[in-house]
């Protein structure tokens, strides 16, 4: 069924107005300016009729933020306050939702039903390679996609966001190696570039040259399911009446296709069948009657599951965080302007300072000269399900994430290791790269006591010292291999990837220190390596607890038929890769290093229990996904939407308590 609306992919440049479409027309502002925000030098009517509407629905969002100001808006800074030492970090009040209940719709709700265009483009640029590529990846279990990627969004004042965004995407490779992203805004238009591959293929100078503007999103990708191809390489470029829309996505939705299926009912057109795309048609669908707060806390409404998103609204970029935090998502601060990063690894890079991390359920509102950012507290849970696989792999070690550094908690897990499931061996040898630092803490761990839990009378020297070395070598230039999109290509990089030296393991008993198993790709291979190798004993320790169920939340561990701990028992797997021994660490062990209560944690893969309302899967908690209408009720789908809206809005969801 459709409500009317003329809803129609639209191949090529993203920015249209209605029907209209400028960006063909009108001339960047400003190529060559290294500039922020747009200047209107060659800005054609239709840009400029755009221009109008869209500053018409700022000044009515800053003017709502103004009204909201003492009561959603929990925080506001600037460089000044910031400099002035002068930062007051939480004045949330808590009846957020009557304060944006103030608030004057923008878009009649009538305007939905009258015809207009919400059309969805493509990015613009496609790589050749996409056709190499155009594998479609076993879903997971018929629901839908299961990526992680690395977002990024900056706001400058003065230069151009495209280069911070390009070195904060190189900072970020590790969480997707398929593609990468830019979109930017001029003040006028915006300008993608989109295509398949690492970053430092998918951008050269001329691209980065077109991507005039001083505000930005960026992304990469690391798919397990959906297009593996340029359809779903993001960010997501959307178009509609009121303006246009960039979106950067990390996590996975569990209730995308039920949005999906509605969205297709009442018109909407999609062409990717991955989940970032249902949240940009929400989004957009919500922007024609509502101001931006609002159509954000809308849409979060609606979407079930993990997500860490950066969005350009024209040239207003955004970040937002789950109600669970379940994704990581972090503000830092650069000397003219505001970093919003998956990982602060990324803030880092461009010589900037972590501010803090975006809250579960906060909206951070950049301004778009680069001055400060707004902050809204959009939905208020018990407890976070903070994904802990994020600290044990994916994450840089020097990236601080839930206020942890990475490599420290990686040390830690390592000692923690060694005091669950030491054993006594002539060298202890992590497996590059990821499991450096938890080689190095179940090491140092090991030579303070013995297995048995004694202090250990030694020192490095001594021939009762267990050796810490750097048995096996890395080749550079291999990437991760678990995030490759075929268990072929993981089988072929793992023996690229990893060499042991000879001298080292030769008629020594040896541990390796891994922090995952997951497929049991690299340890199988590994045992047989250093066997090979001569090594008189091979003892496999892991810094995470068993694999045993799926994930869904965006790591690619999509079924339990190729997770190797889903069905065995730990003697089965160590009988499997042929280990003589094999240890993992504990679920509670986990919980302590991190610092965070279980209910606090997603460990969805190590318990088969999850934090959200996944079929046929347990909930470790009270959770029930929104009730979303069927395709056969779209137009019903409408009106119970806007009524709950309205309940929502009237009712009131507290904003979250300080920190
Ligand atoms: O049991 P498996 O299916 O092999 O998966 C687990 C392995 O994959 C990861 O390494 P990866 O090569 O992806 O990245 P890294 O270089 O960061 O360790 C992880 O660190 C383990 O080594
Ligand atoms: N890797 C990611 O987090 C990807 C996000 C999103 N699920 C996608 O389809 O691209
Ligand atoms: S299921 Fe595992 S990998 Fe997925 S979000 Fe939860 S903890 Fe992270
Ligand atoms: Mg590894």
């Amino acid at each position: 069924m459709s409500d009317g609306r003329d809803v129609t992919p639209t191949p090529g440049r993203a920015i249209e107005s209605g029907t209209e479409s400028k960006s063909e027309t009108k001339p960047d502002a400003n190529p060559d300016a290294e500039t922020g925000g747009g200047g209107d030098a060659g800005a054609d009517a239709g840009a400029h009729k755009t221009k109008e509407l869209d500053s018409e629905v700022l000044s009515q969002l800053s003017a709502d933020r103004d009204d909201i100001s003492t009561e959603d808006k929990i925080e506001t800074k600037t460089k000044t306050k910031i400099k002035a030492g002068n930062e007051s970090d939480h004045n949330a009040g808590n009846n957020h939702s009557n304060a944006i209940d103030q608030t004057t719709d923008l878009k009649s709700a009538s305007s939905l039903n009258s015809g207009t265009s919400v059309p969805i483009s493509q990015p613009s640029k496609i790589s050749s390679s996409e056709d190499k590529q155009q594998t479609q990846r076993q879903t997971n279990s018929g629901s839908g996609p299961t990526e992680k990627c690395g977002v990024v969004g900056v706001a400058l004042t003065g230069r151009r966001a495209a280069r911070p965004l390009y070195y904060s995407l190189y900072a970020l490779q590790h969480r997707g190696q398929e593609s990468a992203g830019i979109v930017t805004h001029d003040g006028f238009q915006q300008h993608s570039h989109v295509e398949m591959g690492l970053v430092g293929d998918a951008f050269d100078e001329s691209d980065l040259n077109t991507l005039a503007g001083g505000t930005g999103i960026g992304h990469v990708r690391y798919p397990t399911s959906g297009g593996v191809n340029a359809c779903c390489a993001q960010p997501f470029s959307v178009s509609f009446k009121s303006g246009s829309l960039g979106l950067s996505h990390n996590g996975n939705l569990v209730n995308a296709d039920e949005i999906r299926d509605e969205l297709e009912s009442l018109g909407h057109a999609f062409t990717s069948d991955g989940d970032t795309e249902v949240i940009a048609h929400e989004l957009a669908r919500n922007l024609l009657e509502a101001d931006l707060v609002r159509a954000v806390k809308q849409t979060m409404e609606r979407i079930h599951g993990s997500y860490a998103l950066t969005i350009m609204h024209d040239e207003t970029v955004l970040a937002v965080r789950d109600p669970e935090g379940n994704r990581p998502l972090c503000i830092g601060e650069v000397e003219d302007g505001y970093v919003v990063a998956s990982e602060s690894a990324a803030i880092d890079t461009l010589d900037g300072e972590l501010v803090r991390d975006v809250r579960p359920g906060e909206l951070v509102v950049l301004d778009a000269d680069g001055s400060g950012f707004e902050s809204y507290q959009l939905t208020d849970r018990q407890n976070t399900a903070h994904c802990f696989f994020e600290h044990v792999y994916f994450a840089r070690p020097d990236s601080v994430i839930n206020e942890t550094l990475v490599y420290e908690a990686r040390r830690n897990l390592g000692r923690k290791l060694w005091a669950e499931q030491g054993v006594e061996t002539d060298v202890v040898m992590p497996v590059p790269d990821s499991g450096r630092a938890f080689a190095s803490g179940y090491a140092d761990a090991a030579n303070e006591t013995t297995a048995d839990g004694d202090i250990r009378e030694t020192t490095s020297t001594n021939d009762d010292a267990i050796e810490f070395a750097e048995g096996l070598m890395k080749n550079r230039y291999v990437g991760r291999t678990f995030i490759m999109p075929t268990q072929d290509e993981r089988e072929r990089a793992v023996r690229l990837k990893l060499n042991p030296i000879k001298s080292t393991v030769e008629g020594r008993s040896v541990t390796i220190i891994d922090d995952s198993i997951v497929r049991g790709t690299t340890s199988r291979q590994l045992v047989q390596l250093l066997r090979d190798a001569g090594a008189s004993e091979v003892h496999v320790r892991i810094g995470a607890p068993q694999i045993i169920a799926p994930c869904y939340m965006g790591i690619d561990m999509a079924s339990r038929d190729e997770l190797i701990a889903a069905d065995k028992s730990t003697e089965e797997i160590r009988a499997e890769i042929d280990a003589d021994s094999l240890g993992y660490l504990s679920v509670d062990a986990v919980a302590d290093v991190l610092g965070e209560h279980r209910s606090d944690l997603c460990l969805g893969c190590v318990t088969g229990s999850y934090p959200y309302d996944i079929d046929n899967e347990d909930s470790d908690r009270d959770v029930t996904r929104p009730v979303i209408a069927g395709p056969d009720t779209g137009a019903d789908a409408t009106n119970q939407k806007n009524e709950s809206k309205q309940e929502a809005a009237s009712d009131g969801e507290p904003a979250r308590a300080d920190d």
